[in-house]
């Protein structure tokens, strides 16, 4: 099997969360919330190397290093982040490939806000590679009813038939990814995950079942969500 490399975008600025410190390096139970984020990923020994992806400044003053405390290997060196994520997610795929990834290795991109990945799931995604050639994102089906909303009101309910909500990781190969991100940057198109930049490409990625409890920390409501989901765990032991 290929190589797998592991980029880790987290070089927003978090607006949506509100909070003077940048989401991904609050507290969360006793650590940065992208300690435990990397947690998920460390040991495994399929994965040859993570790419941070951080805003300038805290790789500028290396503020990131007291942030996340002691690191163990194979964190490589943190690279500068873009304005949008997928500016991010592409500068850490040419950071790879500038460090000997090859365009055909594998890369697993995951939110540095989803602190929540169970080991469990990035391990049934890496299984499913070898029968993934169009790539695999880890995902949940829509168990909501769904709204259009209009001025503040519903204007008309959305067919959840087939739906899934995209969690991340999200694993495609390195260089049909970044030639997929290139693509929707020339074209202008927004894009919010990979798998929309593959999809435009006619790629048709697997959708791998995962748990709802992989939460993205968007508001700062989901600290405290995701500081229960990791209690409710340690419990478990
Ligand atoms: N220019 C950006 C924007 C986002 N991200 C990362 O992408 C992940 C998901 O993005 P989101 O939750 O939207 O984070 P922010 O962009 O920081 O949030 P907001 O939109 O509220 O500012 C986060 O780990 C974030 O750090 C990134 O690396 N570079
Ligand atoms: C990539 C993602 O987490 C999949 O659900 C989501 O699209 C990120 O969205 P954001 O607005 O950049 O947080």
């Amino acid at each position: 099997m290929e190589r797998v490399w592991v980029v880790i975008p987290a070089g927003g600025r978090g607006q949506r969360f509100g909070a003077a410190q940048a989401k991904q390096y609050v507290l969360l139970r006793d650590r940065p919330v992208i300690a435990h984020t990397l947690a998920a990923f460390l040991g495994e020994p399929r994965i040859a190397g993570i790419q941070l992806v951080l805003p300038g400044e805290d790789i500028a003053t290396g503020a990131w290093r007291e942030l996340l405390g002691p690191m163990p290997a194979p964190l490589l060196p943190p690279v500068v982040g873009g304005g949008l994520r997928a500016d991010s997610v592409r500068l850490g795929l040419e950071a790879l490939l500038r460090q000997g990834a090859v365009p055909s290795d594998w890369v697993l991109v995951h939110d540095a806000a989803r602190p929540c990945l169970r080991r469990e799931d990035l391990l049934r995604l890496l299984e499913s590679l070898a029968n993934a050639p169009q790539g695999a994102l880890l995902a949940v089906p829509v168990a909501d009813t769904l709204k259009r909303g209009e001025d503040g009101c519903s204007s008309g309910t959305v067919d959840r038939e087939g739906l899934w909500r995209a969690l991340t990781p999200q694993a495609f190969p390195l260089g049909a990814l970044l030639a997929a991100l290139e693509a929707a940057r020339a074209g202008n198109r927004q894009i919010t995950d990979e798998a929309s930049a593959m999809e435009a490409q006619g790629w048709r990625p697997r959708l791998i079942p995962g748990h709802g409890d992989n939460i993205k920390v968007t508001l700062s409501d989901d600290l405290m969500l995701a500081a229960a989901i990791l209690a409710a765990r340690s419990e478990e032991g």
